[in-house]
């Protein structure tokens, strides 16, 4: 594998395209609006600068790097070339349905189509192309260039050469992948997701302030940061659609969205990426 384009360039899809293009693979970086292009561009520029201050990677590495990164705005020209595609859109079925039609028109036949979704069935995403044998989900945690994990999720006609290819290139990357099958939220979401929405009943009901919970999450349970933290990392409007898969698709209450989480998506405070969450941040 050696041209990879990865469509979405916000939160996650610049983080894909950071740790692929480090990887040596010739990476393709597509948004349709010119301005997040730019934006997720930078912020790998960015990210590689403080690996390099770090002393993580040469300095040498930080230009070429990016050397290998193009951007693009239009999908079907981005893909057109591609190998394999990693899709990173917002976490909305009807979106990535639609773009995984334009995606296996466009793409090479043989290229693999995989998905870095949450939540969403991988079997359902498959279905909308002509080559469900070839579309998995390859889901990278947030931040990407730090995060050990890739999620690999079988579809019900995922192929094992799909499989053992996605599993084979995550190892290249530097990444731990596990193999898991397509069930809503999957593994990592289906438990991470709840304690989320449970840290957010208890700051609607008054348990605590939001330093308190986080406090008690980091010191008590010496998780890296609080979860409200977490949920402002990871995009409280992805957040909310996430635990929308798990409680339309499981069909329990206790994957009921916090109101209070649905009040903030509401009110554009959807965290570190549009400066204010359950805390404020700087732009
Ligand atoms: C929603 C989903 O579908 C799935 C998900 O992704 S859920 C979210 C999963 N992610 C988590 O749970 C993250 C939990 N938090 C953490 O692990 C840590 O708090 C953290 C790694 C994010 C930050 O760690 P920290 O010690 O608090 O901060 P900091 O010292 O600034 O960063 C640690 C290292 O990461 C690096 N880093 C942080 N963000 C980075 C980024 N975006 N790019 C590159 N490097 C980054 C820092 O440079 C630092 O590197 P060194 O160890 O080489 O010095
Ligand atoms: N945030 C996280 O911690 C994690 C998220 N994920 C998953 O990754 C995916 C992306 O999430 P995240 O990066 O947080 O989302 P963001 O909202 O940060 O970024 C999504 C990007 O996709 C762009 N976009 C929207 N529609 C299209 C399209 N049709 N074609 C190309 N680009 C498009 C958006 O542009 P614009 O803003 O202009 O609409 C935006 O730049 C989701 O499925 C999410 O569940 C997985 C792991 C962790």
């Amino acid at each position: 594998m050696k041209r990879v384009t990865v469509i979405g360039g916000g939160t996650m899809g610049n983080g894909i395209a950071h740790v692929c293009a480090q990887g040596g693979l010739d990476v393709t970086l597509v948004d349709l609006d010119a301005d997040a292009l730019e934006r997720g561009l930078q912020t790998i520029r960015k990210n590689l600068e403080r690996q390099a201050k770090k002393g993580r990677i040469e300095a040498s590495e930080v230009e070429a790097t990016l050397g290998r990164i193009r951007g693009e705005t239009d999908v079907a020209t981005g893909v057109a070339q591609a190998d394999l595609v990693v899709e990173a859109v917002p976490e909305k079925a009807e979106l990535k349905y639609s773009l995984f039609r334009t995606l296996d028109e466009a793409a090479p036949e043989s290229a693999i189509l995989a998905s870095n979704t949450s939540s969403i069935s991988i079997t359902e995403i498959a279905a909308r192309t002509n080559r469900p044998e070839r579309v998995i989900g390859m889901h990278f945690m947030n931040p990407v260039p730090v995060m050990q994990l890739v999620e690999v999720i079988r579809g019900l006609a995922t192929s094992d050469e799909t499989t053992e290819a996605v599993m084979a290139l995550s190892r290249d990357l530097g990444k731990t992948p596990v193999e898991v099958n397509d069930f809503p939220g999957f593994v990592s979401n289906r438990v991470l997701m709840p304690m989320i929405n449970e840290a957010v009943f208890a700051l609607m009901e008054g348990v605590a302030e939001p330093e308190a919970i986080d406090t008690v999450m980091k010191l008590g349970m010496n998780h890296p940061m609080g979860p409200l933290t977490l949920a402002d990392l990871i995009g409280l409007d992805t957040c909310l659609n996430i635990l929308e898969v798990l409680h339309r698709e499981l069909g329990d209450d206790r994957y009921r969205p916090s109101p209070l989480l649905r009040k903030y998506v509401a009110a554009g405070w959807l965290g570190r990426k549009s400066g204010r969450g359950f805390y404020t941040y700087d732009a």
